[in-house]
């Protein structure tokens, strides 16, 4: 028989004495969420009055730049920190070499220099990338084999970056994985005197299957068909390699590094806080937010305190800060409860 430690007939410890009422289980919380830590991802468009849902993310709308505006209005209001910015960039604006990415007048651009205008206090975060733009889908710039080029391709990411920079936007995420982006990123910023813009490194961005609605959001599904980004992104059987991604985006003079997918990347996101000790962002991903999304339609799932649980476990992983879907109807909840 195993004697208890506690040497007589009751347990010296009892777990369930601090969990017993809300006023001690508030004393020793350990994590918490707040509207802080949330950063939305938006869908924008061309055009005027135009607002389009997206099939596969239900609650997720595309907007044109006025209606954009509008919706900035009340995320201000709620508190959100920031917003990081995709294009739905039409056939016309896609090419093999992706000029339209760096268009001063192109769609991210204008969208930016309207939101600075209007909500200087709202953090607005570009996403530095070619996927939109190209006529193939992928993040760069291809042989005729179909590989896409590192330094080609980052040199036109560089382009991109300088006309973000230019429009205002305070962060620039490079989420393409091409190597020493972010040094070049970085050089050309401070040489063209945007000191103070923030580099937000898509630093360990998983080959990861939960991206599919995203490419039905932006529309650049068809365009990528069956290929494929394994060339360019992580494998997802690899943790040490996430370590080494984000190790060196911060000494290339990044300001934030992210993992990426969410959910199933915890143990990543606690490694590079752990090991690395930077700001340290998670992006709970589109497939995330679907699944999420289609349990709580059938009613199989209780979405508020889903989604909050959901985002709590990213706090709890070590994250600073959580690109998500979610973050408009989390900074209700939050709001809601605090009242
Ligand atoms: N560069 C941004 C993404 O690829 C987002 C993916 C997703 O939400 O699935
Ligand atoms: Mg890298």
């Amino acid at each position: 028989m195993s004697k208890s430690l506690s040497r007589g007939p009751f347990p010296a410890t009892r777990m369930r004495r601090m969990r017993a009422d809300d006023f001690s289980r508030r004393l020793m919380r350990e994590n918490r969420l707040s509207v802080d830590d949330l950063i939305y991802p938006m869908f924008v468009l061309d055009g005027k009055n135009q607002r389009e849902a997206v099939a596969s993310m239900p609650g997720v709308e595309r907007f044109s730049v006025d209606l954009l505006l509008q919706e900035a209005k009340e995320l201000v209001e709620l508190g959100i920190p920031a917003i990081a910015l995709f294009p739905v960039v039409d056939a016309a604006g896609k090419s093999e070499l992706a000029e339209e990415a760096y268009n001063s007048n192109g769609l991210v651009q204008r969208c930016v220099s309207a939101l600075k205008d209007r909500y200087p206090e709202l953090g607005i975060i570009t996403d530095v990338a070619l996927d939109p733009y190209t006529t193939h889908g992928q993040d760069g710039i291809i042989d005729d084999k179909g590989y896409v080029l590192n330094d080609r391709t980052v040199d036109t990411l560089v382009k991109q970056a300088l006309s973000h920079a230019r429009a205002g936007a305070d962060v620039v995420a490079p989420s393409d994985m091409m190597d020493g982006r972010i040094g070049d990123v970085r050089q050309a910023l401070e040489a063209a005197g945007h000191v103070n813009t923030r580099i937000l490194a898509y630093s360990a961005k998983y080959a990861s299957s939960y991206y599919g609605p995203f490419r039905d959001a932006v529309g650049s599904a068809g365009n990528l068909g069956k290929g494929h980004k394994y060339s360019y992104q992580m494998d997802p059987a690899n943790s040490d390699e996430a370590l080494h991604e984000c190790a060196l985006d911060l000494q290339e003079g990044a300001d934030m590094i992210m993992v990426k997918p969410g959910m199933p990347y915890l143990d990543i996101v606690r490694r590079v806080k752990d090991e690395l000790a930077a700001p340290t962002y998670v992006y709970q991903v589109s497939g995330e937010y679907a699944m999420h999304c289609a349990a709580f339609e059938k009613g199989w799932l209780d979405r508020e305190a889903v989604i909050m649980e959901s985002l709590l476990a990213f706090k709890r992983a070590g994250a600073d800060g959580i690109l998500t879907y979610f973050a408009k109807a989390a900074a209700i909840i939050l709001r809601d409860h605090a009242k």
